[in-house]
């Protein structure tokens, strides 16, 4: 029996905050992940690396109000799953702020991964709330400052980070592969865009 659940946090880092708590949704990790994983129409998209279409190391879905456009492409979203929905207004409520979409990540195993970015895309805004749940398998996410400094956090089942203040301008983060790593994890990032 768990006695202690560990409380939400924010870390200071520089130039940034990070929110994080790992026993956010602990209570509802389990049905989460297998209805999601059940669900969601996970779909495999493309990325264009020197001149030439690669698969993407992963599966996702875009869900939400509107179109989103990063990494060169624009995605048309998919209706909103009524799970989604719910957990997008729990979210909401810890956070603060209306979210009106989410990627949707599907790692499928530990040689799934995605490489450095930051979530800074216009339609972002200029400083966003970027609020990441995690399901299944644990993975590590990296964190790197423009300056070199690098942070790791091992985001477990049924966390929340959230991404927040200055970030998306002087640090960029990956989930990098994890040979070890077996089994699936899924990944939602709630974020708000701007309608245009
Ligand atoms: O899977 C993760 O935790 C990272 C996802 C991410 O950075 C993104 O969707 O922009
Ligand atoms: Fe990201």
């Amino acid at each position: 029996m768990q006695l202690w659940i560990d409380p939400p946090q924010w870390l200071t880092l520089e130039q940034g905050r990070l929110l994080w708590w790992p026993e956010a949704f602990a209570a509802e990790a389990d049905s989460w992940q297998a209805q999601l994983g059940a669900e969601i129409s996970w779909q495999q998209h493309q990325l264009t690396m020197f001149g030439r279409e690669l698969d993407e190391p992963r599966l996702s879905c875009w869900m939400g109000d509107g179109r989103y456009r990063y990494s060169g492409k624009t995605r048309e979203p998919t209706i909103w799953h009524p799970l989604v929905r719910d957990i997008a207004r729990r979210i909401e409520a810890i956070c603060e702020q209306p979210f009106n979409g989410v990627l949707l990540n599907l790692y499928r195993h530990g040689q799934d991964s995605m490489g450095w970015h930051a979530d800074n895309e216009p339609e972002l805004g200029v400083n966003p709330v970027i609020a990441s749940l995690s399901l299944g398998v644990s993975r590590r996410f990296v964190l790197r400052h423009v300056n070199g400094e690098r942070r790791q956090l091992l985001l477990t089942h049924g966390s929340l980070l959230v991404m927040a203040g200055e970030m998306q301008h002087h640090w960029q983060h990956a989930l990098p592969k994890m040979a070890a790593s077996e089994g699936e994890r899924i990944n939602l990032t709630f974020r708000l865009l701007n309608k245009r």
